[in-house]
């Protein structure tokens, strides 16, 4: 199913994401956990390209497993720094052929081994329009509510955002965020540049301090000062860095509930007792929240 339609019928969604095995040997473990997340019943579950470059050749593997054997709708991280216009259009076709309806169009991190990049991509709008002209993929993109590393300031990253959502993106996701009210303001913001397509809000739960060090270090994200007392106090230990890494994201998500945002997209580490823990958490506010006060939806 194109995950367009997904949140167009529904008030409230709630994915995950997972990422791909690095060597091949991992793989089973990798779609086990990805079995497991899809019986959580999320709405959708997405899979990387990997972290800090990677290949498409396990995304897509996992993509179609799970879209085959569990019926959840996948969407398979496509990223275009590295590719040849040639590979792009044949992993379109893989992914066509394996009837995945779903591509994130990203550029893709700049390989920190010092590997070569292509120079046929220079930036992910470009990889949305050609997708978009091919015409049969359901596309999403990432956004920035702190604004992209790599871009000297949030304005601007803004409007290159514009860009890539006028080349025909159906929705956003937001990369890693820890106070929600860097979301609020981007959201805001966002909308005042006339983005009104779905934006889908990223949660990572933190459950160790390794995990914490990697993600700003590709990202950048700020850690609000609550964030980091909790980091400094019980990263070293980790039965209370995961209790500690629920709770948080359990609460993170329950504001931004709170507060009106209709798609929740959970970073799950390919942690399926992570991810069953904060769904466990939310269990009867994703079920009860249909945006309906509860006269009219007796009706229905
Ligand atoms: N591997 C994965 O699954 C994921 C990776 N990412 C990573 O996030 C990073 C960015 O990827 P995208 O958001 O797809 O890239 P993008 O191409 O949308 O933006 C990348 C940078 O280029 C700038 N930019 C965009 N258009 C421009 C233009 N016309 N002129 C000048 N500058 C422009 C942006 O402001 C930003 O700083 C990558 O490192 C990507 O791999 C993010 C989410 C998931
Ligand atoms: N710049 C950037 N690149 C990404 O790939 C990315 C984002 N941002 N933001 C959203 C998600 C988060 N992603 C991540 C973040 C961290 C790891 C990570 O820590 N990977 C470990 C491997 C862990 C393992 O194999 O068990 C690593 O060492 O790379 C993976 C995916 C992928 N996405």
């Amino acid at each position: 199913m194109k995950i367009s339609e997904i949140l167009n019928s529904r008030p409230l969604t709630a994915s995950c994401e997972i990422f791909p095995p690095k060597k091949d040997a991992d793989f089973a473990g990798v779609q086990h956990a990805a079995e497991e997340i899809a019986a959580i019943g999320p709405d959708f579950i997405s899979v990387t390209y990997g972290a800090g470059g990677g290949t498409s050749r396990n995304t897509v593997k996992i993509a179609s497993h799970i879209e085959r054997w569990t019926g959840v709708t996948a969407l398979a991280h496509l990223s275009c720094l590295s590719s040849t216009r040639e590979e792009i259009a044949a992993i379109l076709q893989e992914l066509r052929e394996r009837e995945i309806e779903n591509i994130l169009a990203l550029r893709g991190d700049r390989p920190t081994d010092g590997a070569p990049v292509g120079n046929h991509y220079e930036y992910a709008y470009e990889l949305v329009r050609e997708i978009r002209s091919a015409g049969d993929f359901c596309i999403g993109a990432a956004c920035y509510p702190e604004g992209h590393i790599e871009c000297p300031s949030k304005e601007e990253d803004l409007v290159h955002l514009k860009q890539k959502v006028d080349c025909g993106c159906d929705f956003l996701t937001t990369q890693v965020f820890f106070d929600n009210s860097v979301l609020y303001s981007f959201l805001y913001r966002a909308l005042a540049k006339n983005i009104d397509v779905p934006v889908l809000a990223g949660v990572m739960p933190v459950t160790n301090a390794k995990q914490i060090k990697r993600i700003c270090a590709l990202s950048g994200t700020s850690l609000p000062p609550r964030f980091r007392s909790i980091i400094d106090r019980f990263g070293d230990k980790p039965a209370a860095m995961k209790q500690a890494g629920i709770a948080y994201a359990t609460e993170q998500i329950i504001d931004l509930i709170a507060n009106g945002v209709k798609g929740i997209h959970l970073y799950t580490m390919n942690k399926p007792d992570v991810a069953r823990a904060i769904f466990d958490n939310l269990s009867h506010i994703l079920r009860e929240i249909d945006g309906l006060p509860a006269s009219v939806r007796e009706q229905l």
